[in-house]
């Protein structure tokens, strides 16, 4: 038993670990046997109407595309996979188990809402890049840092003092993450990624999908094949990360939250105008998420692009890396006589550089995967895979197309050189080997590799100013869309928002409204209390309405006193209740000019479309017209005509 699954086993002996309840624990039991139907999990889940409510809400997350709801629990089965729901059923029965908890510095709250906006990123990539299953991804993502929790309920006392002496907030970079896994390793002998890993596995999880969250806060000690699922697993889980660290960071630390999110997303060649449908989709979906778990109340958060409006915002730099000139070469000799690997290595080894030998073609494949050399030498005569085919294959892929490939052989007929150009090599050497003309080749080989490393580091400058270019323009079209006094959109905005949704409405069938707000003799106000105490009640009741409206619907600042709200799914009686309470809410406010309070109302006018509206600008026209009814004199709440 290797020591790292000994300290786990050592932990679980506890007893204490975090362990599924009720439902879960029968659909694991279940799902673990061979012989079991599909109508015994359907009656599992069926005994716990909860699970079936978030069952159903997950299987239509990732059924959106298909256009048709799901509405059984069969059907919910089908779409998800019995894999997923069982992962699923632990996932909810651990967040429904340990909500609350003995260990006093450790916030069950943030701890979950980050499971669930983790697991939210993770399906929302996914689905995205494609590499992976999106709801396989979901579970991997709610249960990604179970370890923590684990530590909580294993260790209370000692972790809540481990966490007292550390104090860093729950959304800090990977190097306060690294100072609570070090602490962690030091008191436990495991650290908390370590421990999810481990019991994710105890629960069956497919190695390929938790493997990359023991790196997750240390991705250069990664040693993942290029381009391979968990490299993309490991990239995705970074930028969930880093959504989740946006998502729950204070409004003060939300920019170097925004420059992680940023650099991060580069990796996985999502670019700013897809980051910002999916976070926004995601904070939507949390809204809905919350209560459904019963977690805390997600806060209003802007939208992704008034945050990244909202301050500096820089993407991470490339990391810094020592010059190629003075670091060893990493070189991966692959001969199979002994004498000619025992001779290249020592000439190796004595001119500074990192040396990897194996003895044959197939070993060499895999240490190269692992070891990521910057310089092969291989012999043409390798059992297994031989010289040339080694190096055919590594040159079809990512890693080994920057490589530097010398090849070893007898001496041969002049001719026969060119098969080995032909195959992809750079140069060739024959054994027995001239120590002198060898070093002249690696120098030769050192040059080439330190100009392929200038370009890979040019490549990443460069994709890293092209970050920073789109940060800099999505912020100048922010700002073009934005009104600075309230942080709303504006009328240009609106009018594109507004047709956007109209389409939405029209290929879902689903109601639009909207209302026009208008001020009530707000010059009045102006002249009265001067323009300082004007602009306060703006925002103010700017605020009144960003607390009081849903998070999907749109608010817009359209004239100085004028706003618009878009809502989309909302019907006649929906948007006529809406706008009562917040005529309600703005009447309440008082807003203390200095010189007595500042009287504030408003009138509304609502319009939903209806079959005769031909487009947007009708719909706005009545919204406008039902306004302009109400004035002068602001309609009271009672005179609306609908209850
Ligand atoms: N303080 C402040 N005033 C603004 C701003 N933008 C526009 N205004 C003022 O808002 C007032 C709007 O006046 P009107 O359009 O006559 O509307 P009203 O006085 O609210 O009258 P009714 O709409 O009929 O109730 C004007 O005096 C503008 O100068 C702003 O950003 N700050």
């Amino acid at each position: 038993m290797n020591s790292e699954l000994e300290k786990f086993e050592k932990i679980k002996a506890s007893g204490d670990l975090p362990s599924p309840r009720g439902v879960a624990l029968t659909i694991m039991r279940l799902t673990s046997r061979d012989d079991v139907g599909f109508i015994d999990i359907e009656r599992a889940i069926k005994s716990d109407p909860a699970f079936v409510g978030r069952l159903l809400k997950t299987a239509n997350i990732a059924a959106r595309e298909r256009g048709r709801p799901v509405v059984s629990v069969p059907d919910a089965i089908k779409v998800l996979g019995i894999t997923v729901v069982r992962n699923l059923a632990l996932g909810f029965s651990l967040v429904s188990g340990y909500r609350v908890g003995a260990c006093p510095n450790f916030d069950y709250g943030a701890f979950w809402s980050r499971a669930i906006v983790t697991a939210l990123a993770m399906q929302a990539i996914l689905r995205q890049t494609r590499q992976a299953s999106p709801d396989e991804a979901f579970c991997c993502g709610l249960l990604a840092d179970i370890g923590r929790l684990a530590f909580a309920t294993v260790h209370a006392t000692e972790y809540s003092r481990l966490l007292e002496s550390l104090d860093l907030p729950p959304t800090a970079g990977d190097d306060a993450e690294r100072m609570i896994l070090a602490r962690e390793a030091e008191r436990f002998a495991l650290n908390h990624d370590e421990l999810t890993v481990a019991m994710l596995a105890d629960w069956g999880f497919p190695q390929t999908l938790i493997e990359p969250i023991r790196f997750r806060h240390r991705p250069e000690s990664a040693s993942f094949a290029a381009d391979s699922r968990s490299e993309h697993l490991l990239a995705a889980l970074r930028l969930a990360d880093g959504i989740a660290g946006l998502c729950l960071a204070a409004p003060s630390d939300r920019a170097p939250a925004m420059a992680r999110l940023t650099g991060r997303s580069i990796a996985l060649r999502i670019d700013l105008d897809m980051l910002e449908g999916m976070v926004d989709a995601i904070v939507r979906d949390w809204h809905d998420w919350a209560p459904m778990l019963s977690l805390d109340s997600p806060p209003v958060l802007p939208s992704f692009g008034a945050m990244l409006a909202e301050k500096d915002v820089v993407s991470e730099p490339p990391a810094a890396e020592a010059s190629a000139a003075q670091a060893p070469l990493r070189v991966l000799v692959a001969a199979a006589d002994a004498t000619l690997r025992a001779s290249l290595e020592r000439l190796l080894i004595e001119s500074g550089e990192q040396v990897f030998v194996v003895g044959d073609g197939e070993a060499a494949l895999e240490r190269a995967l692992d070891v990521q050399p910057q310089v092969l030498i291989a012999d043409w005569q390798l059992p297994v895979i031989d010289g040339l085919r080694l190096t055919r294959i590594l040159r079809n892929t990512r890693l080994g197309r920057g490589m530097y490939v010398l090849i070893v052989t007898a001496p041969v007929e002049e001719e026969r050189f060119v098969e080995v150009f032909d195959a992809g090599a750079d140069d060739y050497l024959v054994h027995p080997i001239n120590e002198r003309a060898f070093l002249a080749r690696l120098r030769a080989g050192a040059r080439v590799v330190g100009l392929h490393e200038e370009v890979r580091r040019d490549h990443e400058e460069l994709q890293h100013f092209a970050a920073e270019l789109a940060v800099s323009n999505r912020r100048l079209h922010e700002a073009s869309v934005t009104d600075a006094l309230t942080g709303f959109h504006n009328r240009r905005y609106a009018m594109e928002r507004l047709e956007s949704d109209w389409a939405a409405s029209t290929r879902s069938a689903r109601p639009l409204s909207c209302m026009m707000i208008d001020l009530d003799d707000f010059k009045g106000i102006n002249d009265r209390f001067g323009h300082a105490i004007g602009d306060k009640a703006l925002v103010a009741i700017a605020g009144v309405l960003r607390n009081a409206l849903r998070s999907n619907d749109t608010i817009c600042r359209v004239g100085g006193d004028e706003f618009l709200v878009i809502s989309p799914d909302s019907d006649a009686t929906a948007i006529a209740a809406c706008a009562r309470r917040l005529m309600v809410a703005v009447a309440a406010l008082k807003i203390d000019s200095g010189r007595g309070i500042v009287p504030c109302s408003v009138s509304i006018g609502v319009a939903t479309r209806g079959e005769t509206m031909s487009d947007t600008a009708a719909l706005v026209k009545a919204a406008d017209d039902d306004m302009y009814r109400a004035k002068p004199g602001g309609r009271r709440p009672a005179d609306l005509p609908y209850a």
